[in-house]
């Protein structure tokens, strides 16, 4: 069985939680496609639901699936968020951004009372930060962030490369939000949550890609099947 097919089986476990009048908001990435699409399927079956997209390319998959699609200026809450990750573990902290729609990402993720995180079993990890951790921030005065961000990292006991992000044609890539990103190469994070509050409070920062406390239940799927792992 492919990478594609388990992102597929997580998707279709997760699609199985939707419910008639749900507003739902829609990851983005290849494992989120899937759920975009198996949605919009039961959408042309009759299903009733709207989205909000969290980046131009889910607006474009779900507009193209019939998936009716609505914004947080319009709806208060959202009942649930189906979204990939680059990096799961145990306490279902998550790291983000490797499509690089983190931004959007949290702020739906925020909004909504459950997220639901879907993934083949290869995201699962016993400590994040062996993935590079996606740090988006603002291109004006990117030299004193960079400097703010290596001294957090100092005082949380990581260090490692950061690059900024290329697009294909070797120009920095270009978040939905106008941003550009950092990829930090930090091999192991020992405590996500106290990183993640101090890259918080670094002006120039935008949003990193330390998901803490949103998660609430982890669909992995692989060779074996599917296991799903609830918050404690
Ligand atoms: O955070 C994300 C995009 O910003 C994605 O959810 C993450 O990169 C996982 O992607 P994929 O499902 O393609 O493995």
């Amino acid at each position: 069985m492919s990478m594609d097919d388990l992102k597929r089986q997580a998707a279709a476990r997760a699609v199985e939680q939707v419910r008639d009048g749900m507003k739902l908001g829609l990851g983005t990435g290849s494992t989120a496609k899937h759920f975009v699409e198996l949605l919009g399927e039961r959408v042309k079956a009759g299903l009733k639901v709207v989205g909000v997209p969290t980046s131009e390319a889910t607006r474009a998959d779900a507009e193209r699936c019939g998936v009716l699609l609505t914004t947080l200026d319009e709806v208060d809450r959202l009942d649930l968020t189906v979204d990939g990750a680059d990096e799961i573990d145990p306490n279902l902290e998550l790291i983000k951004g490797g499509g690089g729609a983190l931004l959007r990402e949290k702020i739906v993720a925020a909004a909504s009372d459950r997220m639901i995180v879907i993934a083949d079993e290869s995201k699962w990890v016993p400590a994040l930060g062996r993935f590079p951790l996606p740090i988006e921030v603002i291109p004006f005065g990117l030299g004193a962030t960079r400097r703010a961000i290596e001294a957090v990292f100092a005082e949380n006991g990581v260090s490692g490369q950061m690059d900024v992000r290329k697009a294909k044609d070797g120009h920095a890539f270009v978040t939905d939000g106008g941003h550009w990103i950092i990829d930090a190469h930090l091999g192991r994070i020992p405590d996500s949550p106290r990183l993640a509050a101090a890259l918080n409070s670094i002006p120039g920062v935008v949003e990193h890609g330390l998901f803490i406390g949103l998660a609430r239940t982890a669909v992995l799927a692989g060779p074996q099947g599917i296991r799903v792992v609830e918050r404690r």
